[in-house]
């Protein structure tokens, strides 16, 4: 069975769980069955290992214990929703899964991107997304954007400086070289009219391609 895995990428505020909502309502008005999903979190499990992490009061976190928070958020997200919903032909849109700890972790945090895809290999085993969106923006947009929104909670990972942000989307920007086949770069600065119709075109091409 040819199993659709998609993720979306980006740097806070790049309107990320905007667009899988329009997505998800789009592709169900179509017919498909999809599950739309985030990390971390998606499960009980992984929402409290999201509020541990995301906790503004845990400053003194090491950035080691964040990466292998992260990872075991991911390992047991996969496991209990994921990887049940790809076997049943479902198509899964992710909102951040593996290239965020490769980004914030392994980039911007310095604990080394090959560092953090070693710990991560050995929690997704080989399930990689189909696909990766990557929603390009300028971190003084997509910050400017979470301040404008008053029903954002700011968590711990929002609070770190500009260059922290900025050094994220460099982050990006290299994953984005190294693995062209799988991620695709949007503008995520356009309208969201215009981000949601290059994301279906793109996923809409994804699927017509892979269709049995
Ligand atoms: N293309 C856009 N232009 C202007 N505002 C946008 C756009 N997309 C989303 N927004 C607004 O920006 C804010 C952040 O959007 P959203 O929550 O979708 O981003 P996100 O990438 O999921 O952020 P995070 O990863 O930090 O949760 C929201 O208030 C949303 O309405
Ligand atoms: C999966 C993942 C996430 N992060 C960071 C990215 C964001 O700052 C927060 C999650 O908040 P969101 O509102 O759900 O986007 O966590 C990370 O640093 N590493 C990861 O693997």
């Amino acid at each position: 069975m040819t199993s659709y895995f998609f993720s979306f990428e980006g740097p806070d505020g790049a309107g990320k769980t905007t667009i899988i909502s329009m997505v998800e309502s789009f592709l169900r008005d179509k017919g498909w069955d999809v599950v739309a999903t985030r990390e971390p979190g998606g499960i009980e499990i992984a929402e409290k290992i999201r509020d541990i992490i995301l906790n503004p009061a845990h400053k003194v976190m090491d950035g080691r214990t964040e990466a292998l928070l992260y990872a075991a958020a991911r390992r047991q997200h996969l496991v209990e929703k994921v990887i049940p919903a790809l076997k049943d032909g479902k198509i899964v849109l992710c909102d951040r899964f593996i290239d965020s700890s490769l980004a914030y972790q392994g980039f911007a945090r310095g604990l080394g991107i090959d560092e953090v895809l070693s710990i991560n290999q050995f929690a997704i085993e080989g399930y990689f997304p189909t696909l990766t969106l990557y929603f390009d923006i300028d971190p003084k947009i997509g910050l400017e954007r979470i301040y404008g929104n008053e029903k954002r909670e700011i968590n711990r990972l929002d609070l770190e400086s500009l260059s922290f942000h900025e050094n994220v989307r460099k982050g990006y920007l290299q994953l984005v070289e190294r693995f062209p086949e799988r991620i695709v770069l949007l503008d995520a600065s356009k309208s969201v009219a215009d981000v949601f119709a290059d994301a279906i075109s793109i996923l809409m091409g994804n699927l017509e391609k892979n269709m049995p």
